[in-house]
This record gives structure tokens, sequence and C-alpha cells, in this order.
């Protein structure tokens, strides 16, 4: 197994399966270091030791292992556990024995046949990082191939091998000979905790100063919490994330619509002028009327944003919806399905009832009564077919349950 697609890992979880192998360029020798002081002088040792995934030490590794893991999943990832492991063979060769006559190096038998998601089911997406000192023989990381086959990595320093941890990629660390020691870093990596997601405008200022308060700063991963940003994050905030606890923040159409405009015009000083954003990240200029922004406007933000998709046809709406499946969804002011209600489903309380810090100075407002031309109405409804399709048929399922309990 090789490459892209998407596979079922232990624990029912999706994940897009692959196998990469690549290059580090990190000095491992300080890890090394760690686990020298438990070697013994018999002929072979090994050792692991587990590293907390915030120790300043593993801080390349963590950071190397998820740019390659983020790009290779398409997923938001968070590093679970890691263990340093060496395999140090012959530790100290007798000095008549020449490091190339490896054959009278010791042995160690290596691993049984495993997938790390057998060890637990969060750990999605492994990553290794090699370092070999010595003469070292076989000591490959192993694949067991779908036809039976066999694919083996060989142990280099600076390699680094990235792979799905499920049974895909059922592997075992080969017997090792020689001389000298095969250090691995294996890295485990799996969802954050809860995600939360919001288009442009749909109240997520405010959940994040919710989950700020209550379980303190973004700390994406470990049982926390992230965010998706609503103009930062390119493409795709949903896929992938499905199997997280995700909050998803949406808001009726045409009020968000208006909502956007408003920001761009708010005045220097307001909470929401849009001068506080980076000129690149400003989407109208500040005069445009609301009939041109209208016009003008990228059409259903909102379904557009949670499918990362530019253009967007009636499938979209049943492949949003059948992405939410799972996810926590809170319409800005709608009674029912309120921000309020869906924070309060994971132990946290608003910022204004809890006393907060936050305040939320009132942007300037559009009301419907700028909508009440005729010309403005169409358009805005123009460029929102899809946003309100979606946002009604997630009401109408939210009546149907509630009728039915
Ligand atoms: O050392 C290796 O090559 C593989 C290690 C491994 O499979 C593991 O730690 O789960
Ligand atoms: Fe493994």
């Amino acid at each position: 197994m090789s490459g892209g697609g998407s596979g079922r890992g232990g624990g029912g979880r999706v994940t897009r399966c692959f196998r990469f192998v690549g290059r580090h360029s990190l000095d491992l020798g300080p890890l090394r270091e760690l686990v020298a002081s438990r070697e013994t002088p018999d002929a072979f040792n090994f050792s692991r030791v587990p590293i907390p995934v915030d120790d300043p030490r593993v801080a390349g590794v963590v950071a190397t292992a998820r740019a390659e893991l983020e790009a290779l999943s398409d997923e938001k990832l968070c590093p679970l556990a890691i263990n340093v492991r060496v395999v140090a063979v012959n530790a100290s060769p007798p000095p008549d024995v020449g490091l190339e006559n490896d054959e009278k190096g010791s042995f160690h038998p290596g691993f049984n046949w495993h997938n790390d998601q057998r060890k637990d089911e969060r750990w999605l997406y492994t990553a290794l990082f090699y370092d070999v000192r010595g003469v070292i023989r076989g000591g490959e990381t192993i694949f067991d191939d779908d036809g039976g086959g066999l694919t083996r990595v060989a142990p280099a320093t600076g390699r680094l091998l990235a792979f799905s941890s499920g049974p895909e990629n059922t592997h075992r660390a080969g017997p090792t000979a020689g001389f000298g020691r095969r250090l691995v870093v294996q890295t485990q990596w799996g969802r954050p905790g809860v995600v939360v997601v919001h288009p442009f405008k749909t109240a997520g200022r405010f959940v994040w100063h919710a989950f700020q308060d209550a379980w303190g700063p973004p700390t994406e991963c470990g049982g926390s919490w992230t965010r998706i940003h609503p103009i930062k994050t390119p493409r795709n905030a949903l896929e992938g994330l499905r199997w997280s606890r995700l909050l998803v923040l949406l808001r009726d159409p045409v009020d968000r619509l208006l909502s956007e405009y408003a920001f761009f015009h708010a005045a220097p000083g307001d909470r929401c002028y849009a001068g506080t954003l980076p000129l690149k990240l400003r989407l109208v200029p500040p005069a445009t009327s609301l009939e041109d922004f209208l016009a003008r406007s990228r059409a259903d933000h909102q379904i557009r944003f949670l499918l990362g998709e530019d253009d967007c046809d009636d499938s979209c709406v049943e492949r949003a919806l059948s992405l939410l499946e799972g996810a926590v969804v809170a319409i800005k002011d709608d009674p029912i399905l309120s921000v309020e209600n869906a924070l309060r489903q994971f132990g946290v309380v608003a910022p204004r009832s809890s006393g907060s810090a936050f305040v939320d100075p009132p942007c300037p407002h559009l009301s419907e009564r700028d909508l009440a031309d005729p010309v403005l109405l169409r358009l805005a409804l123009a460029a929102t077919t899809l946003d309100r399709r979606l946002v009604g048929a997630i009401r109408s399922k939210r009546r149907r349950h509630d009728d039915e309990l």
C-alpha cells in the first residue's frame, strides 16, 4: 500500500492511507544521550524511553512530523505519544574486531508484526525518525503488503518514515546486527479534542473567548481545543476532521452577508473595524456600496468554506449535511440551535453570563430595512441560495427531532 486514498483503520476511524519515506535534518544526538545511560555492557541493549510531547528536546521532531503528516493526511493533528527506541548491538565492540566485519556483531531479533492503532485507537498516524551510528545491518522497518510482499525501509540517519497507523500499514522492526546503535524516535499522532469551525462572521470570536475562558488558550492538542481560522484556512474546513468533536458555527446566510458588509465598513476604533485585518484579508474595499457588494459577493460562503470548494452546485448541500453529521451545530441567533446551547454541550458557559473580560461592542448594524429595496433583496437571496438550503435543512431536521421526542 502506498500513496493517497482513504481507508478504514482500527476503531472504525477513517483516515487517509499513505506511506511516505522522506528526510529530516534534525540532530537526534541529545535523544541518543537520553537512553545511553540505560545501556549495560551486554551484547545488545534495547531501550524505550517515553518523552512528553511538550518536552523541548522533541520540539524539532514534533514540528517536522506535524508538517509532514498534516500535508499527507490533510488533517489538523496532535502529537499523542513519543518514544525513543534504541537498539544497541555490541555497544562496545572488542578493539580487535574491525567494524567492517559485522558478521561477528551481536544480534537483536526485532519486534512482532503489529499496527500502531491496535495499541491505541486514537493513534491515526505515525512518523519515525531514524539515526544510526556505527555499522548496522538489518534493522529495517518492514511492512506486510496487501499482496503478500514485504516493503523494507532501511534505518538511515536523516530518514523519516511517515504512515497511517491502521492495518493497511502492518509492520515490524526487523532483526538488527552489527556494531552500533539504531535509534528511532517514534511519534504517534491523532486528532485534536474539540475543533471549533466557523465561517467568517458567525460568532466565532465569541466562541473562542468562551473556550479560552473555560479551557485556556487553544493548545491545539491533548484533549483540548483548537479552531479553524475562517479566512486563513485556504481549503476544506471539515473534511478530515470528521472524527474530532466538532463545534460548527453557522448563521442565517443573509444576516451573515450583511454582517460581512458591515464589518468592512466599520469606523476606525470599532472592534469590528476591518483595518485590524491584514490588507490581503480585506475582502471588500471600504467604498463599496451595498449593491455592489451583494452583486460581487462570492455566493454561498458557508458551504464553500466547509467543503473547501470554489464552485458549488446542488450536491454541495447534501455533502455539507453529511459532513456535519455528528458535529454540534450552532446557528447564530437561532433560539434553539443557539451558540449558548451548543457551548453548554461542551460544558462551556457563554462569556457574557460568566463575567468574562470579553466585551462585545456592537458592529454597525444593518437591518432588514436595508433590504427593503427589491433589487438588494434579490441580490442577497441569489448570493445565498445554497447556504440558505443548508441552514434550512439543519433547522428542519432539528424540528423533526424535537417533534419526535
Ligand atoms: O523501530 C521500528 O522500525 C518500528 C518501531 C515500531 O513499529 C513502533 O514503535 O511501533
Ligand atoms: Fe509500530
